[in-house]
């Protein structure tokens, strides 16, 4: 594929998205109730805790130090650079907001198991797959800062209980996300030479897109049972 139809490819999954999954329009809609999104924000936290996890997977199948040293951030990002910051415990605090102990998100209790299969198939694609598809299946980040600032808009319009401050791990998220992916997206170009590596990593970002649909759909089922 040239260049211009590989990304296009790419690009072309972003109806795949979680963007337009019903949880999520309900959420963007202010249709949840508090519980529902304590159920979200619960299960979601296994998805946060796993990505450092995922990533330094990512960093011990590349042979790349040029590759290394820039994935590297993502685990700082996650794990912050001391106990009690980065996007870890900016997570935690959006789970306080909407009124779950500290206690009860650390120890799991609420994570659905279709929501823990899902996230664990992710941390698994990134042991066992090539880099550059690992690397790829992360192009999501092209769609997400798009979804995340309607979603802070939105969520603060229509949960009048929900301040700006709750939301500072969206808001922190968006700024690191704001070049949409192009730094991935470099990468995947670059070493994504033959069709065949185009391919997986296109099959990549479809699997990529089933992990997270899958976990939306366990967390509405969880949240109508709980
Ligand atoms: O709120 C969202 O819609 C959303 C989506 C995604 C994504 O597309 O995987 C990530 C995040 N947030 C996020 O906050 C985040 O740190 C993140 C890391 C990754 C990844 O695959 O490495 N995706 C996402």
């Amino acid at each position: 594929m040239t260049e211009q139809t590989f990304v296009a490819e790419l690009k072309g999954l972003s109806h795949r998205y979680w963007g337009a999954h019903p949880f999520h329009h309900r959420m963007h809609a202010g249709e949840l109730t508090e519980r529902e999104l304590r159920v979200w924000a619960a299960n979601r936290w296994y998805y946060q805790r796993m990505l450092p996890q995922k990533d330094a997977a990512i960093i011990s199948n590349c042979p790349l130090p040029e590759v290394r040293r820039q994935w590297l951030d993502r685990i700082v990002y996650h794990d912050g650079r001391a106990a009690g910051e980065g996007g870890a415990e900016r997570w935690l605090r959006l789970c306080s907001a909407v009124g779950l102990d500290r206690g009860e998100v650390l120890d799991e209790r609420h994570v659905a198991p279709g929501v823990r299969f899902a996230v664990d198939a992710y941390v698994n694609f990134a042991r066992t797959k090539p880099w550059t598809e690992a690397v790829a299946s992360g192009l999501t980040e092209m769609f997400s800062g798009h979804l995340m600032r309607r979603r802070v808009g939105d969520m603060l319009a229509r949960y009048e209980w929900i301040r700006s401050e709750d939301l500072a791990y969206f808001t922190n998220r968006i700024d690191t996300v704001s070049g949409e992916g192009e730094e991935t997206l470099a990468i995947v170009v670059a070493h994504c030479g033959t069709r065949e590596q185009q391919e997986a990593a296109v099959a990549a970002l479809s699997f990529k897109c089933d992990v997270l649909w899958s976990m939306l759909t366990a967390i509405e089922h969880a949240a109508a049972k709980a």
